[in-house]
């Protein structure tokens, strides 16, 4: 089964404390950054830090993702040459675009090749973060067959752009559609940008529900308290799920009549709308929002509705 990256926290690299709770924080996925979260003092200190917490720490059922220097800069090469003696879950690469996603890629297959053949189980997260980045996006999620998904990174990007970055997010609204659109075509997880306001939980879950309707599966998080809030806003509206588990049972009746295309609550139901209802269906069965076939939450319990 697909695993769940509702949430992908950052973690700094360089900060022990913060390594070691990292599995207890309720996050599907951590990030401990080797790139901008350290300082070019302590890149060499935190790379021997990750590097020991992944040999020696236990993360538990956490996916644990590390996030390299960029390959082009002089300590890409070594985190990514550390990294594969221990193999994390996923290598997130900054910056990427299609040169730097091969040069990735090319380094993996030499290191697989030098210990004869033996696959490395890491897979890669492009960091979308430019204006190259996000236009050949496609080019990028074919440069390795190991790419599981993207992050897309907001305030690199607006920066790479020169123009302001704003709470309603105008400014980023064509990477955003295009990073998810494209994610959707190659069938990988697309995440989106952190919201760096940590204190702004409603400015947070409002993001997050607009991440969530653009189609991204996730949203990264740079802070403990905003976990809760992101699995929320991906959280299925329940009165959408008992909705589908009706349009599932009457799917039935209509087929034993033969017919396609049916009403259900005067509204009509044909075949994107009952692929859409499964979807659901399986979406809350993986969060155990289901018991026997009955939704379980209570929306208001919630905060949904
Ligand atoms: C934001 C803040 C300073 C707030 O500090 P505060 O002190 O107010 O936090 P509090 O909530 O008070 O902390 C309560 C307790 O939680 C612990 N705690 C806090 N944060 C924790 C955490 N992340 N992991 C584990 N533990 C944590 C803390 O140690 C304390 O523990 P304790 O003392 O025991 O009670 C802090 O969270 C933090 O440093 N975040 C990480 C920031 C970071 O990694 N940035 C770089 C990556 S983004 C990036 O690069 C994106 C991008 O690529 C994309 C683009 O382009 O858009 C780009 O380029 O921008
Ligand atoms: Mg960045």
């Amino acid at each position: 089964m697909k695993r769940l990256r509702r949430t992908m926290l950052f973690v700094p690299g360089n900060h022990p404390g913060m390594i070691q709770s990292a599995s207890v924080l309720g996050a599907d996925s951590v990030i401990l950054d080797l790139e901008d979260a350290v300082s070019l003092s302590e890149k060499d200190s935190a790379r021997k830090l990750v590097t020991k917490a992944l040999r020696r720490w236990s993360f538990k059922s956490t996916e644990v993702t590390v996030r390299i220097n960029p390959i082009t800069t002089a300590y890409g090469p070594l985190d990514l040459d550390a990294m594969l003696e221990v193999e994390p879950d996923i290598l997130l690469i900054p910056k990427a675009e299609v040169a730097s996603m091969r040069e990735v890629e090319s380094r993996m297959a030499a290191f697989e090749a030098a210990r004869g053949g033996k696959a490395v189980r890491t897979k890669l997260f492009a960091l979308i973060e430019s204006a190259a980045g996000v236009e050949y996006i496609h080019e990028i999620l074919e440069a390795s067959p190991r790419i599981e998904g993207v992050l897309f990174g907001g305030e690199d990007y607006t920066s790479y752009m020169g123009v302001a970055r704003t709470t309603g997010g105008m400014e980023i609204e064509y990477a955003r559609n295009k990073v998810a659109v494209a994610c959707k075509v190659r069938g990988v997880d697309a995440v989106d940008t952190p919201f760096t306001d940590v204190d702004n939980h409603e400015g947070l879950l409002e993001d997050a529900r607009k991440a969530k309707a653009m189609g991204f599966t996730g949203k990264a998080a740079i802070n403990p308290r905003q976990v809760s809030v992101i699995h929320k806003g991906f959280a299925p509206d329940p009165a959408e799920v008992r909705y589908a588990f009706r349009v599932l049972e009457a799917v039935e009746e209509a087929e034993a009549e033969g017919k396609g295309v049916f009403s259900l609550d005067g509204k009509m139901v044909d075949a994107p709308i009952i692929q859409r209802a499964r979807q659901m269906v399986a979406l809350a069965e993986k969060l155990g929002m289901t018991g026997t076939g009955a939704i379980r939450i209570d929306t208001e319990e919630r905060g949904l509705k």
